[in-house]
């Protein structure tokens, strides 16, 4: 190897300068010009040698000129050679200069090659180092990075965020810090700053008080005028003049100040005429009335401000009704009015007054009815108990007037009915399907008929009435319909027609009913629609069908002479459990639909007398039917219906009476259980940890788990 390297580094060309290669070719160029001056020497000096005989002919002139001819020749010759040979020496030099360069660009040359892959290796290892520590570097901030997020997660840590600056503000930031503020020093003003007081003084507006600047004033004025007395003389004639003066004067002053003060009144306090805008809706709020339409009239605060009329105030009174109920409040005003309306609110809050005092005032107005062609005004209602005490509570304030009232009900003899109607009435309050039998029998008419009520009109739809309803409706005269633009004002000495529905719940198929006969009504809700009132205590209990008989036992015993309702499903379960308990020694009796008229009417009436305390009914006494007093009501066998729950256990807790409801709840109810749970939650009323824990309580049977509420429905808090 070493041999090879020496012989390589002999190999080499090596690099001459120019310099050096004249230096190298001095002596030889020393030589041929020694070389060259001993020729011309020797060509220009005669030789030493004896010189050949010229010819005969030789001219020593001539051979001396031709001699310096070949010499000067050949010396030419010798300078061309020359020359040449420089050239190919100049052309090889620089040649072998530019190989040699391209090898010492390839492999370095010699010792500076050496030196310079060394310096090479320096740099290689210095570059080595300088990558070394950049990658170290690296792996730190990667670690760094790593713990932080570890802090992040485990400790919560928050990363500062990165104040972003829009471009917008990035040449126009104004922000100063707190500190930068140097106002305060500058002006006292600011040092100390007074709070905003926008009820100084007694809390008057623009904190002026009135009061003292009246005071103020009185004291004035009465100084003046006792000056201008003394100057007078007339100090004792003037004394009484004065007193009345100030006497009128602070009664001037205190209306002043009343109807200055005005806004700091209860609604209660102040006249019709004093009555804000504000205290209109803190009124309606008092009584939770709300509307829904438009142009709705004033509701009244008292039977005085009513447009009943004298007699009709009268037969109040006699009623003992001393104020309005809130139903009564909202909805006679519309009645009144003539605007049709759906009245809702809650059991036994006085929705029958509510509808019958305004057709009475309607009536009134109306010459009385001479022979068959009434009546002016009609009632309908589910069932005949229901029809009856609608005729009793209206006749109590239709005796005043002399208007005449008649009942038509199954369950009696129509030619009875069909007398009274010939001999003439007013009003007709009836169950759809007699009514309609009469219509067609041509027993009654209704083409006089402009005012109609259907209670508990929901019911009526329930129990398959509908067709007759609305064969009833459509029997009255449709000329008289108000017209359908709402804003078409109406002719005042014209009759139109007024449809009103009424009842303590609502749903959604109503609405159908509504849409096609009543023309723009007002919708009154009076509370939550569909709320049992706060009146009647609720108690559910979750019991085995086999414990219910003993408890109901238990109950009935403890009530004593109370009275109470017990509701059963069915006809049958009705006849059992009036045996049972009369067999035990309860004063019972039971109605039923199956039951003839007779039967049923010797039932309530026995119950309304006290000549028995526990009924045992279907549904047929669930819906309005008011008997006073009712303690206690049992749902023996609980509905699947919410709104049948509502309207049963609203038998009791009427008329602002206190009550209290229990219902026997088994598994067989599933289908009430998420609304009863809600009704329960709504009236805070406890809810059996069987009956919140229960699946069938989460979710509205036929709902799919887990869907929004729709627009109907009503979702409590606390599921
Ligand atoms: N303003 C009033 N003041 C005192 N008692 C009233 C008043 N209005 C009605 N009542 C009485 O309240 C009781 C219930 O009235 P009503 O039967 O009209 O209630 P309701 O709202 O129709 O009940 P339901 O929804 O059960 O049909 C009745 O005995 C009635 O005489």
């Amino acid at each position: 190897m070493k041999r090879s390297a020496s012989w390589l580094e002999t190999a080499k060309p090596v690099f001459v300068t120019k310099a050096e290669r004249e230096r190298r070719q001095a002596p030889a160029v020393a030589d041929r010009r020694h070389s060259a001056a001993d020729l011309f020497r020797s060509l220009h000096q005669p030789p030493l040698l004896p010189s050949p005989t010229p010819p005969s002919s030789f001219n020593p002139s001539l051979c001396n000129s031709a001699y310096r001819d070949s010499s000067d020749r050949d010396r030419d010759r010798d300078r061309r050679h020359d020359l040449d040979r420089d050239r190919r020496r100049d052309r090889y030099d620089s040649s072998c200069r530019d190989r040699g360069k391209e090898r010492i660009r390839e492999r370095g040359p010699g010792r500076d090659c050496h030196r310079e892959r060394e310096q090479d290796r320096d740099g290689e290892r210095a570059d080595r180092n300088r990558e070394k520590d950049r990658l170290e570097r690296m792996a730190e901030r990667e670690r760094e990075k790593e713990l932080e997020a570890i802090k992040e997660q485990y400790l919560g840590c928050k990363k500062p965020k990165k104040q972003v600056i829009k471009p917008s503000e990035k040449f126009r930031s104004f922000d100063w810090e707190n500190t930068e503020d140097t106002s305060r020093d500058m002006n006292t003003l600011y040092q100390l700053p007074h709070e905003a007081r926008p009820l100084f003084g007694r809390g008057f507006v623009a904190g002026m008080d009135r009061r003292e600047q009246k005071k103020a004033a009185a004291q004035h004025e009465k100084k003046i005028r006792a000056e201008l007395r003394h100057r007078t003389g007339a100090e004792d004639r003037m004394e009484d003049d004065d007193d009345l003066v100030g006497k009128k004067n602070a009664a001037a002053a205190d209306s002043y100040d009343t109807f200055d003060m005005r806004v700091d009144r209860h609604w209660s306090e102040k006249s019709l005429a004093e009555m804000t805008e504000r205290d209109w809706r803190i009124f309606r709020e008092d009584f939770s009335i709300s509307y829904k339409g438009s142009r709705v009239p004033r509701p009244m605060r008292s039977w005085s401000e009513s447009n009943l009329g004298a007699e009709l105030l009268l037969a109040v009174e006699g009623a003992g009704y001393r104020k309005p109920s809130p139903i009564q409040m909202a909805a006679i005003p519309l009645g009144l009015s003539q605007r049709d309306v759906i009245g809702i609110a809650e059991t036994g809050s006085g929705k029958t007054a509510a509808f019958v005092l305004p057709m009475m005032s309607y009536i009134a107005q109306l010459p009385p009815i001479s022979d068959e062609n009434g009546p002016y005004a009609l009632v309908l209602a589910p069932t005949r108990e229901l029809a009856q005490q609608i005729e009793e509570e209206t006749v109590k304030f239709a005796n005043c007037l002399g208007i005449r009232v008649v009942s038509v009900v199954g369950g009696q003899q129509i030619e009875g009915q069909a007398l009274k109607l010939k001999q003439g009435c007013e009003i007709v309050i009836a169950t759809p399907g007699r009514l309609l039998d009469c219509l067609e029998s041509r027993y009654a008419v209704l083409n006089q008929c402009n005012y109609v009520v259907l209670d508990e009109a929901d019911r009526m739809i329930d129990m398959g009435f509908e067709p007759q309803v609305v064969a009833v409706l459509d029997a009255m005269p449709s000329s008289n319909l108000k017209p359908e633009n709402e804003d078409e004002k109406l002719d005042e000495r014209r009759i139109y027609r007024t449809t009103c529905m009424f009842s303590a719940t609502m749903p959604p198929a109503v609405e159908r009913l509504a849409r096609k006969y009543l023309r723009h009504p007002v919708v009154v809700t009076i509370g939550t629609p569909g709320k049992a009132t706060e009146l009647i205590t609720q108690n559910v209990m979750m019991v085995k069908e086999s414990e219910k008989k003993f408890l109901l036992h238990k109950m009935l015993r403890e009530l004593g002479d109370k009275t109470a309702i017990v509701f059963c499903n069915t006809r049958e379960s009705v006849g059992m459990h009036t045996k049972d308990l009369a067999n035990k020694g309860f004063r019972v009796m039971g109605i039923h639909g199956g039951k003839s008229q007779a039967k049923r009417d010797i039932s309530l009436d026995g119950f309304r007398n006290r000549h028995c305390n526990v009924l045992v009914a279907t549904d047929i006494l669930a819906r309005g039917i008011d008997v006073p007093d009712v303690a206690h009501v049992i749902n023996y066998e609980m509905h699947n219906s919410i709104e049948i729950y509502t309207h049963r256990i609203g038998r009791t807790g009427r008329a602002g009476k206190k009550g209290v409801a229990t219902s026997f709840l088994t598994l067989e109810n599933t289908d009430i259980f998420f609304d009863l749970k809600q009704m329960l939650i709504q009236s805070n009323s406890p809810v059996p940890p069987e009956l919140a824990r229960h699946e069938a309580s989460r979710f509205r049977p036929g709902s799919a788990p887990g869907r929004p509420p729709r627009r109907n429905d009503t979702v409590f808090a606390n599921r």
